[in-house]
């Protein structure tokens, strides 16, 4: 039995009424014949969330039924839809959209919005243009790469504390002037949020542990940001190894759903000047507890860590 199975122990099909066939061996679950809309019954909700849980992303061909309005309020059966901190809403209150003729290129190892204490659970992205070729999505199994670390980094990363920030070095594999995402990039750090994690986060849902880092790493407590560096490469090749991961290829009207308390992703910026346009809607998430019951906190901004201690 898995955590999975202990935390829902009402469905005794695994995969309750969904047809789920996995996409690769260690994550990655296509569900078949389901159309994704607003009024899904409870069941169908509920075996849903479990099998993005047992799954870490799920993945929906043909939803070309889904517009703005549609895709919002599925994801609001999820969970409560939140926005992003800096970057504008421009198609829908909670829909946030990335054109790559506008900079909106994920082409770094990440999970969303880790800059936030409560960065969001779950996100529920819609391809909306894809070019012809290229333009897959990579997903990796952030809980899967934590139970294969040797014991001994296993040990390490139980005891790290890192900074994560919005502010982080975006243009790092950039090797000319781009001035679109330069633009989307300053709109993006318009204002600096920094938080402070536990490497290694318990899942609130299915206590899994998972090694919670990516692109918006800053820095380890304690540590300098050379070691920082070196030692977040080490973390990160665990979790990014082929073996752990899957790849999707998009057709126009494809939805993806991933756990982003147990995942990260990398949008594979490989298709030239075509036009790639999705749209993403994020679910609030909890604030992480580590494996010693501390929590995340914010460091920045500070009225927003004020906000958050006078709660
Ligand atoms: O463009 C993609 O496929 C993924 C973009 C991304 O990182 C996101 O929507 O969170
Ligand atoms: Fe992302």
């Amino acid at each position: 039995m898995t955590d999975v199975d202990a935390a829902y122990p009402n469905l005794p099909d695994p995969a309750g009424p969904l047809d789920i066939v996995a996409v690769a061996g260690r994550i990655g679950g296509e569900v078949r014949g389901l159309r994704l809309e607003g009024d899904l019954d409870d069941a169908t909700i509920l075996a849903l969330r479990r099998a993005l849980f047992r799954h870490k992303v799920l993945f929906f061909r043909e939803q070309s039924h889904l517009d703005d309005e549609a895709h919002q309020a599925f994801a609001a059966r999820l969970g409560k839809p939140v926005r992003h901190p800096t970057a504008p809403a421009q198609h829908g209150d909670f829909l946030l959209e990335l054109d790559s003729h506008h900079g909106g290129k994920a082409n770094t190892w990440h999970t969303d919005m880790t800059f936030l204490t409560n960065y969001p659970s779950a996100s529920i992205l819609r391809a909306v243009s894809i070019p012809e070729a290229g333009g897959d999505t990579v997903w990796a199994n952030a809980a899967e790469a934590y139970a294969r670390l040797p014991q001994p980094l296993q040990q390490l990363a139980d005891t790290l504390r890192a900074i994560h920030s919005n502010d982080y070095d975006y243009a790092a594999n950039q090797t000319e002037a781009d001035e679109e995402t330069d633009a989307y990039h300053a709109t993006f750090v318009s204002t600096v949020y920094e938080a402070e994690h536990p490497v290694v986060r318990l899942h609130p849902e299915t206590g899994e542990r998972s090694l919670l880092l990516g692109s918006f790493f800053k820095q380890f407590v304690g540590m300098s940001s050379g070691d920082s560096r070196r030692l977040f490469e080490t973390f990160q090749s665990h979790i990014t190894r082929l073996e752990n991961t899957v790849r999707w290829h998009w057709r126009k009207g494809d939805v993806a759903i991933w756990d982003n308390r147990a995942t990260q992703h990398y949008a594979i910026d490989d298709y030239g000047t075509q036009h790639r346009v999705v749209r993403r809607v994020t679910i609030s998430g909890d604030i992480p507890l580590g494996i010693d019951g501390q929590k995340s906190r914010q460091l920045k901004p500070v009225e927003f860590y004020s906000a958050l201690a006078a709660e």
